[in-house]
């Protein structure tokens, strides 16, 4: 069932287009990634998605039927979420407990069930051990992984990734796909991710949506139905 639907969208910084009529749709309970090459508008597409920038023309739908009486929460982790700098003082336990206000509203005191979920979720990023260190200590890819926990913290159905494993070692990139197929597969999650990383990535995605330039269109937004498709002239345009 389409969770979320982009029709023809153009949209552009300034006076500069960079995407331009761009039609795409997320299914509920997918692993989608979105790759293309740097500048090809990833993040951009990202922001339409969630609402976080508005197209020139064209639209984008988010149909929460599909969510079956269920409401509505996203996750994000933005890019470089490992530019922390060093200052920030907040601890890796606060930080991922904020993640549960998204759900709960502020104010309110975490009950045991989001005790339990936050450390779950520091458990499955490897980083339950890290709790009581200060976030700014962090290096680039352990900061990457507590951004992880906080967002699954807030029991998102859709979680939005923007280059997620950036910084992260093979290991911790191979242990996050198969975390993310779970919640996807037993949770029935929606993933969105960005994701220069195909050739790991690929074998746990359902479709991949690619960024591609065409000569004299600008870019274009080409899906594969199934990971195990290569890139190519096979490709049709949604
Ligand atoms: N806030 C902004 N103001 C002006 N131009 C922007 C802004 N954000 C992005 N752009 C431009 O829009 C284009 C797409 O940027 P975007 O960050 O979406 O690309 P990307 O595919 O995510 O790139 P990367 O792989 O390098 O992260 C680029 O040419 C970029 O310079």
């Amino acid at each position: 069932m389409i969770l979320s639907s982009m029709r023809n969208v153009v949209f552009g910084y300034g006076d500069t287009p960079v995407l331009s009529g761009i039609s795409v749709d997320i299914h509920q309970g997918e692993f989608v990634g979105i790759t293309g090459p740097n500048g090809a508008a990833k993040t951009t597409l990202l922001k339409l998605l969630l609402g976080l920038l508005k197209p020139w023309s064209g639209s984008v739908h988010i149909h929460t039927e599909a969510l079956e009486g269920k409401r509505l929460s996203i996750g994000y982790v933005p890019q470089n979420v490992a530019s922390f700098n060093s200052g920030f003082p907040s601890r890796v336990l606060e930080l991922v407990r904020s993640g549960c206000y998204s759900r709960l509203g502020l104010f309110k005191r975490l009950a045991a069930e989001q005790h339990e979920i936050v450390e779950q979720s520091l458990k499955q990023v490897g980083m339950w051990e890290y709790r009581h260190r200060k976030v700014g200590e962090l290096s680039g890819g352990q900061k990457q992984r507590i951004c992880i926990a906080r967002a699954l913290a807030g029991q998102p159905n859709v979680l939005v990734l923007d280059e997620p494993t950036a910084g992260m070692d093979q290991q911790g990139r191979l242990g996050f796909y198969q975390l993310m197929r779970h919640y996807v597969t037993s949770h029935g999650m929606t993933v969105i991710m960005v994701t220069h990383e195909l050739q790991e990535s690929g074998k746990y995605l359902d479709r991949i949506i690619s960024l591609e330039q065409r000569e004299s269109e600008g870019w274009q937004c080409l899906t594969t139905n199934s990971c195990s498709v290569r890139f190519g002239p096979e490709l049709c345009l949604e």
